[in-house]
C-alpha cells in the first residue's frame, strides 16, 4: 500500500488532523526554514499526538542527531550531510532511516526536488532500485493521483503542495491524501 508522508507540520492539531485524515508520516523539520520547530515545540507535538513522526533536516549536526536518535520519532530523514555510520546508528535505535540519495543502507529512498520544502519539481522519474522508493517535490492533490499512477512509487511526501501564504491547509492536506490513495486503488 501507498505511504503517505505530510511533511513540515507545525502544530499539534495540524498533525492529528494529518493522521486522522489518514497520513502515515508526519514531518517535523528541525532544521533551517520557514517551517523549523525549535526542540520544545518538537517535544510538545511528540508528547501530545499518537502517530508515526519523522525528524526532517539538512546537514544535521552531530549533537542535533544524537538528540533525534533519543526522541520518539518513528524515523530520520537526512537531507545534505549523511556522515559515515548515522544510518546504522538511526537502525540501532529502532527507527528507519530516510536518505535522500540512492543509498542502499536506507529503508527508503526520498526522491526529492531540488531544493526541500520548496515546491519545485523534480523529475518524475522512478529509478530502479532495491530500497523503496518515495516521490516528494513540488507534488500537491491537483497532480499527486497521475504520479502515483505513473510512476507507481512506495510513497508520496508533500510539504508546501498542502499549504496556502505558507500555512498548512487542512482542506488541502486532506484531499492530498483522498487524491493519493484514489491514485494508489486505480495504480
Ligand atoms: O520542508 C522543509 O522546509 C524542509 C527543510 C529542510 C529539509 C527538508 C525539508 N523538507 C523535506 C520534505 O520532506 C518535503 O516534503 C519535500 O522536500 C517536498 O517539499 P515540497 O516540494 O514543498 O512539497
Amino acid at each position: 500500500m501507498l505511504t503517505v508522508k505530510i511533511c513540515g507540520i507545525r502544530d499539534a492539531k495540524t498533525a492529528q488532523w494529518a493522521f486522522s485524515e489518514g497520513a502515515d508520516y508526519v514531518g517535523l523539520v528541525v532544521t533551517p526554514s520557514p517551517r523549523q520547530l525549535s526542540l520544545a515545540e518538537v517535544r510538545h507535538i511528540l508528547a501530545s499526538v499518537p502517530g508515526r513522526f519523522v525528524a526532517v533536516g539538512k546537514d544535521v549536526s552531530e549533537d542535533l542527531f544524537r538528540t533525534l536518535l533519543d526522541l520518539p520519532f518513528a524515523a530520520i530523514q537526512l537531507h545534505g550531510r549523511v556522515p559515515d555510520r548515522w544510518i546504522d546508528r538511526v537502525h540501532d535505535q529502532g527507527k528507519r532511516a530516510i536518505a535522500t540519495t540512492l543509498d542502499p543502507a536506507a529503508d527508503v529512498v526520498l526522491l526529492d526536488g531540488p531544493i526541500p520544502g520548496s515546491g519545485q519539481v523534480r523529475s518524475w522519474e522512478r529509478p530502479r532500485f532495491s530500497r523503496p522508493i518515495w516521490i516528494a517535490g513540488g507534488l500537491s492533490p491537483d497532480n499527486v493521483r497521475q504520479v502515483v499512477v505513473r510512476l507507481k512509487p512506495d510513497g508520496v511526501d508533500v510539504s508546501s503542495g498542502v499549504e496556502r501564504q505558507g500555512q498548512k491547509d487542512w482542506e488541502l492536506i486532506a484531499r492530498f491524501i483522498k487524491e493519493a490513495r484514489h491514485g494508489d486503488a486505480s495504480a
